[in-house]
């Protein structure tokens, strides 16, 4: 019983993962699902201090390393500056940034999580 222990899904973690896919389905170029690399964005590493991206979040929601909604708000809004900080308002990456965020901070509102309560818990 011990792996199913650690297998098991925290209330916390299904709403998170519940966001995530739902925040994902805005990105369907995929252009937030990985680290960004210098290779495809040159001087990237030393622009961007905090680097975030949604298979980083993925992770640290397996790794129970979110303890409260708030931590990941953050986490996203910090990858959702962070493309409207390297790229050039003109660009795909930053629109699609500020679509992202704009969208992504309107599911976390209470109105939208009340519904979620009691399907997630
Ligand atoms: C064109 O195909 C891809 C594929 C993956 C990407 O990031 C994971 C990106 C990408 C993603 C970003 C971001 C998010 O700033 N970016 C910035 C400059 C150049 N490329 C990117 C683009």
């Amino acid at each position: 019983c011990v792996l199913r222990k650690i297998a098991e899904k925290t209330p916390l973690q299904r709403l998170l993962e519940h966001l995530l896919r739902s925040m994902e389905k805005r990105d369907p170029q995929q252009f937030f699902a990985w680290p960004v690399t210098d290779n495809i964005a040159p001087g990237y590493s030393t622009i961007i201090t905090n680097p975030m991206d949604f298979s980083t979040i993925k992770q640290k929601i397996d790794d129970n390393n979110y303890q409260c909604l708030n931590d990941f708000v953050s986490d996203f809004k910090t990858m959702c500056n962070n493309a409207m900080t390297y790229n050039h308002q003109d660009t795909i990456y930053f629109k699609t940034a500020k679509k992202l965020l704009h969208t992504g901070l309107k599911m976390v509102t209470p109105e939208k999580l009340k519904p979620l309560r009691s399907v997630l818990i």
